[in-house]
Parts: C-alpha cells; sequence; structure tokens
C-alpha cells in the first residue's frame, strides 16, 4: 500500500511528539520534511529524524513530495496555514483548536466547502483513546440506559506558558467540549462557568469549572486545572439511567516505595495519549490512502469552538449562555 508523506508545520512540544511518533513507525506513513519559525529548532528535529527543513510553511505546503500537513504551530497560526493546505489540496491534520477564532473556523469550512472535499482534520486525538472509544461502546450497546451525566476531570501538573484563564477554557477544555459531542452524539446548547481564585502556583490563570447541558438535556460538568502540580490526570464518568463506564487510565502496575502506594501519575498528556496519538495519525493517514475521513472534521472542530465562545462569555458575565449553533453542511453530514 502507498504511505502517506507527511511534513509538519511547528516543532515544538507537541509537533516533535508527532515527528518522534512517526519515526518510531506509524503504518502507511512517512515523515518527510519539518518547518518551524524558529529554523535552527526545525533543523535539529530535521536533523535527528533524517527529514529535510523546509525554508518555511508555503515550501513545505506545497512541496510535491509531501503528500499531507500537519500543523503543530500556535493557535493563533491554525486557520491560515488551513487555508493554504486546502487551497493546495492537500490533506491537513490541524492542531485543536481548529483556529483561535469561531470566525476564522467559519472560513476554513466555507473554504473546505467550496473544495467539496473533506481536508481538513483536527487533532482532538481522546477520540482514538481506547478508554474514551470503548465508553462509547458501552453507552452504543443499550445496557446502560439513558445517559444523564459526563463528569470530567482535566488536570495539568503544570500549563504551558501560554496558556492564559481564557485559554484554560479555549485551549485546554475543547478537548473535554469535542470528546462530550463523540461520546453522546449530540450538540451543547447552553454554558455556565465557575471559576475559583488563581492559585499560588499559577498566578496568572484559573482553574476553570464548566457545566455544560446538550440538547437532550445531558449535564457534562468540567474542571479543568492545568496546575494541579501532581501529574496529568483525566478522567470521566457517563452516569446512565442503569449504570455507569468511566475511564480507568491506571497503568498495568502499581508502585509501593517510599511512603508511596500507588502508580505513577503521567507527566503530560505524551505518555498518557501515546496510544492515540499514534492511532489518530493511523486513522489519518489510512483515510487519506482509502478517501475516508476519520476523527474530528473542520466541523467538529467548529461546534468545539462555539461552545468555546459560549464558555467564554459565560465566564465573563456570570451568565448562563445558549451555544450559536448553526445548519451543518451536507459535506459533514
Ligand atoms: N492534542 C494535544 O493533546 C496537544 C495539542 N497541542 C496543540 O499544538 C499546538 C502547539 O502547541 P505546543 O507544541 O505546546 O507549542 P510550542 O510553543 O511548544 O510549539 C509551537 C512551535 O511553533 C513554532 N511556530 C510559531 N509560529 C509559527 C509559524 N507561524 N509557523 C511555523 N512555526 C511556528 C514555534 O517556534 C514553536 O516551535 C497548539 O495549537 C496546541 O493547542 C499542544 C499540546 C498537546
Ligand atoms: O492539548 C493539550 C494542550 O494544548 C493543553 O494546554 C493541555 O491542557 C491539554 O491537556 C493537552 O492535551
Amino acid at each position: 500500500m502507498k504511505e502517506i508523506r507527511i511534513g509538519i508545520i511547528g516543532t515544538g512540544v507537541m509537533g516533535a511528539d508527532h515527528a518522534a511518533i512517526l519515526a518510531d513507525g506509524v503504518a502507511n506513513a512517512r515523515l518527510v520534511a519539518v518547518q518551524d519559525f524558529d529554523r535552527g529548532r526545525a533543523e535539529n528535529v530535521a536533523v535527528s529524524l533524517g527529514v529535510r527543513a523546509a525554508a518555511d510553511a508555503d515550501a513545505l505546503i506545497s512541496d510535491p513530495d509531501v503528500d499531507a500537513v500537519m500543523v503543530c504551530s500556535p493557535d493563533g497560526t491554525h486557520a491560515a496555514l488551513a487555508l493554504r493546505a486546502i487551497a493546495a489540496g492537500k490533506p491537513v491534520l490541524v492542531e485543536k483548536p481548529l483556529a483561535a477564532s469561531s470566525e476564522d473556523a467559519e472560513a476554513i469550512i466555507r473554504a473546505e466547502v467550496a473544495a467539496g472535499k473533506r481536508l481538513v482534520q483536527v487533532g482532538f486525538m481522546r477520540r482514538f483513546d481506547a478508554g474514551y472509544v470503548e465508553m462509547k461502546q458501552a453507552l452504543a450497546s443499550g445496557e446502560l440506559g439513558r445517559p444523564l451525566f459526563l463528569h470530567c476531570v482535566h488536570r495539568n501538573a503544570v500549563g504551558p506558558d501560554y496558556l492564559t484563564s481564557e485559554l484554560v477554557i479555549a485551549n485546554s477544555a475543547g478537548h473535554e467540549f469535542d470528546i462530550a459531542r463523540y461520546l453522546l452524539d449530540e450538540e451543547i446548547t447552553s454554558a455556565v462557568v465557575a471559576s475559583p481564585p488563581a492559585t499560588r502556583n499559577a498566578p496568572n490563570r484559573q482553574p476553570q469549572f464548566i457545566l455544560l447541558q446538550t440538547a437532550s438535556g445531558v449535564v457534562v460538568d468540567i474542571e479543568v486545572f492545568t496546575d494541579a502540580q501532581y501529574g496529568y490526570d483525566v478522567r470521566a464518568e457517563l452516569v446512565c439511567e442503569d449504570g455507569t463506564v468511566a475511564l480507568d487510565p491506571s497503568p498495568a502496575t502499581t508502585l509501593r516505595a517510599k511512603g508511596h502506594d500507588g502508580f505513577r501519575t503521567p507527566a503530560d498528556w505524551r505518555p498518557r495519549f501515546r496510544q492515540a496519538y499514534r492511532a489518530q495519525l493511523e486513522a489519518w493517514t489510512a483515510g487519506i490512502l482509502t478517501q475516508t475521513p476519520s476523527g474530528s472534521s473542520a466541523w467538529d472542530g467548529y461546534m468545539a469552538m462555539l461552545v468555546t465562545k459560549a464558555c467564554l462569555q459565560a465566564w465573563k458575565t456570570g451568565n448562563r449562555v445558549a451555544v450559536e449553533l448553526t445548519a451543518k453542511p451536507s459535506l459533514y453530514q
């Protein structure tokens, strides 16, 4: 089977991790080029992995030996780069969030609809995490009955430097907005936000507590605390009429040493979701080869942006805010 030759734009924490997973071997895929605003950073990755360092993003996107593009640069650069990939007719996996504003996300939807082809996938990799997939299967089996609550916890040990109180919602909580839509298979229609004061460990950003409700009335509560200190801890429990199903991310072993009894918490998202990042890459490239898109579409990314917009308004006003939903184009049916 033909392999997909991949170029990565942005070789920081996430881009370098995707590059390492590709270099480690992903079916149907091969990393061939990288590019970064910090040329030296890109060249270090290029030399270590034996791939090309492109002069700029346009050179990478237009390279005839690059079949598909990954955008792993900061949120504010995603929309312009996605639009350039769409204009070049190249499949593009855009790291979350799809864009830095719902208006920019709308421009991507318009461009992809005009192209008449699904080219964009958004990097909400939790849809490929074995635990979340099992949660969705358990709900689909019918044995649990109707869903009532989805409880979510999303804790980082220490958040990335660029995170603000707003980005705790717009950048971090977006994972839960997308996974709630994936698990419940329906739209989120309203948001309320409550925030405790910022902690002494991260005085410039508040932990956020978000209460969403879906079209059928399911209540989704999300604690996002990006400076929890002890480790990276993501939890989810779906509570239904006849039972519950929850993530159990504990590793194969528990550790007992020096007064410690339990398992080591992961340092960050990379070890915790390593299987999901790999599965996302395998599904993305297989989908390109077979013309069957996988994962979060640009429409899913746009819906997450609309939930983000409502949450930010709820955070600023203290009010319950309706999500401004809009009709889904046939391209995404
Ligand atoms: N799916 C997931 O779990 C994760 C997703 N992300 C997403 O990945 C993106 C990058 O995040 P990090 O890797 O943590 O940031 P980072 O700051 O570590 O890396 C960003 C890189 O992009 C480069 N860059 C900046 N502007 C650029 C431009 N115009 N063109 C090319 N390169 C440019 C920077 O020099 C830097 O090397 C963000 O959008 C973030 O939301 C980040 C971490 C986890
Ligand atoms: O997407 C990610 C980061 O961008 C974000 O900043 C973290 O809070 C998330 O846990 C991680 O998965």
